[in-house]
């Protein structure tokens, strides 16, 4: 069995979400069921790059781990395109045995058994701007498989106001589940350089409407490695 695996990145910091800040080396996965009109990782998501995704087995996927990270535990993060469409329950087990923890961001499309070994799942549903549709039933058996051992939180991004009334009915929905919001980044080629003052406006208009709602439920980050390395690859 064989994983294709678009790159192996790190270590670096999670750039986004619950884990904000935290060092993690990324596996990114090549393939995914979705075409976000944003989507900021198409190298791994359009088949034009196919031959850029190589063919591993868990051990290889698990020995770069293991050399990027000098065989010192810490949270490896699952990416993609969609990790979901793969089977990851060796790579965790592997990984487990050693001392890692495992998080995996999906946008819930796909309910995988191997999510009930993970220990933070990220599930990112996909607001109207990205062109997407979310199926919540498939969303709903994404939170069945995890059961009750991996954290579960909500990452929604948000790039208008017709996302940011999506993001607040999607997430009353899950009451349960910690929200985390964050601006969509409408440039996402990696050879042009960001405007950091519109990134921070962006942020601004978000936690602006937020606190102007009193909804006091979401916390509001940033994507802070795109903040410190624009849309370079591999960080
Ligand atoms: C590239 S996706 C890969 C994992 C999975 N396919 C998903 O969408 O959750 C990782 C995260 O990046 C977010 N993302 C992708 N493009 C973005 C953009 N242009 N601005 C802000 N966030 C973006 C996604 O919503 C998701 O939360
Ligand atoms: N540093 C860093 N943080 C991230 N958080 C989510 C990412 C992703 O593309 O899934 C990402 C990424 O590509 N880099
Ligand atoms: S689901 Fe994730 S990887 Fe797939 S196109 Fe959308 S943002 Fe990109
Ligand atoms: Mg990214």
């Amino acid at each position: 069995m064989t994983l294709r695996i678009a790159e192996i990145f790190g270590p670096t910091i999670q750039g986004e979400g619950a884990l904000i800040g935290e060092p993690t080396v990324f596996v990114r996965t090549g393939g995914c069921d979705y075409r976000c009109s944003w989507c900021d990782s198409l190298h791994a998501v359009d088949s034009a790059y196919r031959h850029e995704w190589k063919p591993m087995t868990p051990k290889a996927v698990w020995n770069e781990v293991r050399h990027l990270s000098g065989g010192r535990p810490l949270t490896v993060s699952l990416s993609g395109g969609n990790p979901a469409i793969q089977d990851f329950a060796p790579v965790i087990a592997l990984g487990h045995t050693e001392g890692y923890r495992f998080a995996c961001e999906t946008q819930g499309s796909i309910a995988k058994p191997w999510f009930a070994d993970l220990d933070t799942l990220v599930l990112s549903p996909k607001p109207p701007s990205s062109g997407e549709a979310v199926d919540w039933d498939a969303f709903d058996a994404c939170l069945k498989a995890a059961g009750d051992r991996p954290q579960v939180v909500l990452k929604i991004v948000v790039f208008d106001k017709t996302d940011y009334a999506w993001a607040k009915a999607a997430s009353e929905r899950y009451p349960g589940l910690p929200l985390y919001l964050q601006p969509g980044n409408p440039e996402v080629d990696p050879e042009t350089p960001i405007e950091t003052q519109d990134s921070l406006d962006r942020m601004l208009w978000l936690v602006d409407k937020v606190t102007r709602d009193r909804w006091f439920t979401p916390r509001i980050l940033p994507q802070l490695h795109v903040l410190l390395w624009g849309n370079k690859r591999g960080v």
